[in-house]
């Protein structure tokens, strides 16, 4: 924001959004520089999701502005400035896709329309399946991976995209302490080459090793700085409508819709 010649990876000004009776997000304000990994928590319904869309250009804005690296959000997805691994994806799992497969579509738009992929876009898959430790199952179809895997493999497809910016939307829901360990240390590997990430989730208890930066959402931005600054009691009873001890479990934290 201080400066005009690297603009904010994130920049968001008094955005309202939402569906038809619905107002999910009122007035959000909120940036993230370059190069941090930013965590994104809120309760179920506090509107999450609707901020990646927000974020991706998929749902307008109703009030307020969004700007990725300076851009409208549909700009940037043109420049390939950002991806996005979805909370649920979209893939029919009886279909019979490879790993490999589908993590080549993040290079789709590195290769022209005729979607040939080069010796660079095998190089680039190898290496995002490697860092997700999928080498092993490249030729395995998607529906013969479990959850956990699928979920490495989507993040592989972000990886091999090579965009500045990632929106994950809760990359750990549903994965085993192993994998999520692994996903941590492959965002601060993404993050300490330069990438900026935006992370939510339900796993409080990991943010302080996760993310430098964290934004309570609760419809609008509650709290947002460094997670032992905003993830203080008082705010998260008022993030997750009740008084909470930070349990390995919390109200809210299962991920469903
Ligand atoms: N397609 C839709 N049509 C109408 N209302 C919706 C739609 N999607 C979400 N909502 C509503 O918008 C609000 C915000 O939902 P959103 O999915 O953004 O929350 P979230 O924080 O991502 O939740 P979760 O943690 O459960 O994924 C909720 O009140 C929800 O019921």
């Amino acid at each position: 924001m201080m400066s005009q010649s690297a603009p904010d990876a994130i920049a968001v000004h008094g955005l309202s959004a939402g569906y038809p009776g619905v107002l999910a997000l009122e007035q959000v304000d909120l940036t993230v520089t370059p190069g941090r990994l930013c965590a994104l928590v809120g309760a179920n319904g506090s509107g999450k999701s609707t901020l990646f869309a927000a974020l991706l250009g998929l749902r307008a804005p109703a009030a307020g502005r969004v700007r990725l690296f300076g851009r409208s959000p549909q700009a940037a997805r043109r420049r390939n400035l950002v991806s996005y691994v979805p909370q649920h994806d979209q893939v029919d799992h009886s279909f019979p896709v490879t790993v490999e497969q589908t993590v080549m579509m993040g290079r789709y738009g590195h290769m022209g329309f005729t979607r040939r992929p080069r010796t660079a876009d095998r190089e680039r898959v190898g290496a995002a399946l490697d860092q997700v430790g999928l080498g092993g199952l490249r030729t395995r179809t998607i529906g013969e991976l479990s959850g956990g895997q699928r979920r490495r493999a989507f993040l592989a497809r972000s990886i091999a995209q090579e965009a500045p910016l990632m929106l994950l939307d809760e990359p750990f829901a549903g994965v085993d302490r192993a994998s999520e360990e692994l996903i941590v240390s492959v965002l601060h590997q993404l993050r300490d080459a330069g990438t900026t990430l935006l992370v939510s989730t339900h796993h409080l208890e990991g943010i302080p090793e996760l993310a430098e930066e964290v934004v309570l959402l609760h419809r609008t931005v509650l709290a947002s700085g460094p997670p032992e600054a905003v993830l203080t009691e008082e705010r998260l009873a008022r993030a997750f409508g009740t008084v909470l001890g930070l349990g390995p479990q919390l109200p809210g934290s299962e991920g469903q819709r």
